[in-house]
């Protein structure tokens, strides 16, 4: 801050009692014009600080206005060590500070020594947060062996060959790669439409490679609470390290790792928070043992290049929509073991699912099986798969006006 230039002497009137009394009196005079000057001085100075005083003030507005908005968005998180009649006794996650505070009055009955709460700046109880977790729990989907198969994916045997090279080869052997002298990629991205089979495969290659799989959607790490993305990432990698092998997969990886936009909103600044989290766990990556690291998304063309870079996801497969003979291939899976009329013909079925995913293949054939059964019958048949295509695409005309749906 810079300070004003000190002020002005004060003119001092010196008289001699030897003056004569015009001397005294131009004495005065000048004593006066030097008053009148220092005056005229302040007075500029006093306008000057005056409008200084007016942008200072403007300056406190805007920054209380900001205050309040960081106040209102920015929560952090806290346990709730006791309740006493002076108040309540938190410990602040992260730096373990222990606070005597209040809770806002409506939340007076709910609070129990042990609940995890949200506290604002000036440490009040604003929210009592689920259990911690339960919410680790909900947000990830740990599958100790997962029962799908590469059989029962159709349509996609290059994807899967690829994805068995850099995933299932590297967990299985792990001497090969070192004595090549080779490094498996780190992450593998699944990119494609939705309903393609992107999952199925994450999990069928968990489940050949004997790994563990933990999924997390990626919007379940858009967190409001500051720091618990983060720590979500952190605690996945943690499990994955402690149940390995194991196959991480991210789903919409989309939603925390889209390119950065101008907005500055604090929520834009948490998931990019996240985001750096999960960068540095998987730079951090190569001692981490036999866990490796799959995400999928449906909209590639958002995702921030950061995620691409060696060492990161530079692993790309592109996971497309199949074309007739992998429909024809999906429609056989998904009605194995269904039974179905022997002259039912499924190559004929599949050429008239253009532009059908494998989830809405699998979707046709269990409505098909619906068609027989509301007649009454055991049998599927070539009708109940015309009647079911129908269905869904009269149902999909009617999504398509509200789903702006973009690849
Ligand atoms: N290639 C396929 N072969 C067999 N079934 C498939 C295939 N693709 C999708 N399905 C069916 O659709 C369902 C959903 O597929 P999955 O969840 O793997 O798609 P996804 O690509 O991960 O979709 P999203 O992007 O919406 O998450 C599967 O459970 C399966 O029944």
């Amino acid at each position: 801050m810079s300070h004003s230039p000190s002020l002005p002497d004060r003119p001092r009137l010196e008289l001699d009692p030897e003056m004569s009394d015009a001397e005294r009196l131009e004495a005065i005079r000048q004593h006066f014009r030097r008053i009148v000057h220092v005056n005229e001085e302040l007075e500029d100075r006093l306008a000057d600080a005056e409008g200084r005083r007016g942008e200072l003030k403007e300056d406190v507005e805007q920054l209380k206005r900001e205050n309040e908005v960081l106040k209102t968005s920015s929560l952090y998180i806290a346990s709730v060590e006791e309740i006493t009649d002076d108040g309540v006794v938190i410990k602040q996650h992260g730096n373990n500070q222990e606070v005597l505070t209040q809770a806002a009055s409506r939340l007076d009955e709910d609070l129990r020594p042990g609940d995890r709460v949200a506290i604002n700046d000036s440490f009040a109880v604003q929210q009592v947060l689920d259990d911690e977790t339960d919410s680790r729990a909900q947000a990830m989907e740990v599958t100790a062996s997962p029962t799908v198969t590469y059989d029962d994916i159709g349509g996609i045997d290059d994807q899967i060959r690829e994805v068995r090279e850099a995933v299932e080869d590297p967990l299985e052997n792990p001497e090969q790669f070192e004595a090549v002298g080779v490094e498996p990629p780190s992450g593998v991205l699944l990119h494609g439409p939705p309903g393609t089979g992107k999952t199925m495969l994450a999990k069928a290659v968990a489940n050949e490679s004997d790994a563990t799989f933990i999924k997390m959607a990626g919007s379940e790490l858009v967190r409001k609470f500051i720091g618990e993305g983060a720590r979500l990432v952190r605690d996945l990698f943690e499990l994955a390290a402690e149940r390995e092998p194991a196959v991480i997969f991210i789903d919409e990886i989309d939603a925390v790792a889209a390119k950065r936009t101008d907005s500055k909103t604090s929520g834009d600044a948490e998931v990019q928070r996240t985001m750096m989290q999960l960068l540095s766990e998987m730079d951090g990556f190569d001692d981490r043992g036999e866990v490796r690291i799959m995400a999928a998304t449906n909209r590639f063309d958002m995702l921030d290049e950061a995620i691409l870079r060696p060492g990161r996801f530079d692993r790309l497969i592109e996971v497309p929509e199949p074309a007739a003979e992998g429909r024809e291939r999906i429609l056989e899976i998904h009605t194995r073991d269904m039974n179905v009329a022997d002259d039912v013909d499924l190559g004929a079925v599949a050429q008239n699912l253009d532009g059908y995913s494998g989830a809405d293949i699998a979707s046709l054939a269990t409505e098909a099986g619906m068609f027989a059964i509301r007649d009454g019958r055991t049998e599927v048949t070539q009708a109940d798969f015309e009647q079911a295509r129908e269905k869904l695409r009269d149902a999909d005309t009617e999504d398509e006006q509200v789903i702006n749906y973009q690849y």
